[in-house]
């Protein structure tokens, strides 16, 4: 059905700009989280995995539900290690529980990528949550194996163009992959908590070598420790996607525009909000300091 963003009359920038600076404080306090890495890149995946079971032919997902709130979907494997960012939100949500979870799951992503030095990404209230039975079935996620003609049909789904697919997923400059949570294993030391274009740079510029990992599923490993997934070096294997790969190797700047574009884009699939509402651009803390 049609989702349409009911923005809640009672609340202003300033009543989500709290919200953004207790998950920005919590970001900070709760530092050592993966080996110091910090809770950011799950709650950049959590707003990604909501919004990625969206599916244009149909209309049916998106984060307008707030629907990973439900075991159906946060137990789907693709989205396992997930729980961990929920259990984050929970006290937010406790807190400000004004909020409709599919509002709060986007405003964490868009707060993680931020505090991580990345783009300002403009933001919009309204998603509403339903009822669990809307919950869209497992399954709806890529599959890390994919080529790039997998890849490029997979974000059809999502009526992004090879501008949108390859900036998207220039958000693999955070975190890591976890054996324990995807098959894959990525090392300690190459995983950030930066937002940058380091993940263009290296795909491009470390020697790869494809091997099994301990999973016994195929990976890209370089010398340095780093990693690429199958479905990440895909990029190198199309010529449109390299191109942009080089581009964005080649100009941070131009990685943080498109990044951000095709992000709002992601956290509002499906949702048709109001032709007057303006989006939220939200001051990191350094700049409230
Ligand atoms: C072809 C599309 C994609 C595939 C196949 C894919 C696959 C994966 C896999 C397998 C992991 C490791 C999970 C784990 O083991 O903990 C991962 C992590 C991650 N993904 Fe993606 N992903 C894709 C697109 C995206 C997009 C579009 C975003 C955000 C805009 C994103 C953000 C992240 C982040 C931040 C992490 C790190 C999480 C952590 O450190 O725990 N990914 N992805
Ligand atoms: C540090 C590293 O492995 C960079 N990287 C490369 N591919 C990735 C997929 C998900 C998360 C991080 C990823």
């Amino acid at each position: 059905g049609l989702n349409v963003a009911i923005p809640n009359k009672s609340k202003s920038i300033k009543d989500y700009q709290n919200v953004y600076n207790d998950i920005a404080e919590k970001i900070r306090e709760e530092d050592e989280f993966d080996n110091y890495i910090g809770y950011g890149p799950i709650l950049v995946r959590i707003a990604w995995h909501s919004s990625g079971t969206f599916d244009k032919n149909n209309m049916t997902g998106g984060s307008f539900g707030g629907t990973m709130r439900f075991k159906k979907e946060i137990n789907d494997p693709s989205n396992a290690g997930l729980k961990q960012a929920d259990e984050f939100l929970a006290p937010i949500y406790k807190k400000h529980s004004w909020i409709s979870h599919g509002d709060l799951y986007t405003l964490a992503g868009v707060t993680a990528v931020q505090e991580a030095q990345g783009p300002k990404i403009p933001w919009r209230p309204g998603r509403v949550d339903q009822p669990e039975n809307t919950t869209p079935e497992n399954g709806r996620l890529p599959d890390a194996t994919g080529d790039s003609s997998y890849v490029r049909n997979y974000f059809g789904r999502f009526g992004f163009n090879d501008t949108e697919i390859v900036a998207l997923i220039g958000a693999h400059c955070l975190g890591k992959t976890h054996l324990e949570n995807s098959g894959f294993e990525g090392p300690w030391g190459a995983a950030s908590n930066v937002f940058s274009n380091e993940f263009f740079v290296n795909l491009l510029n470390e020697n790869w070598k494809l091997q099994k990992n301990a999973a016994g599923n195929e990976q890209y490993d370089s010398p340095k420790g780093y990693m690429m997934l199958p479905a990440d070096f895909a990029l190198r294997q199309d010529n449109k996607f390299l191109k942009l790969v080089k581009a964005y190797a080649n100009d941070q700047d131009l990685f943080f525009n498109d990044f951000a574009k095709a992000y709002v884009k992601l956290l509002e699939s499906g949702i048709h909000f109001p032709a007057d509402q303006k989006p939220f651009i939200f001051k990191t803390l350094d700049e409230q300091e």
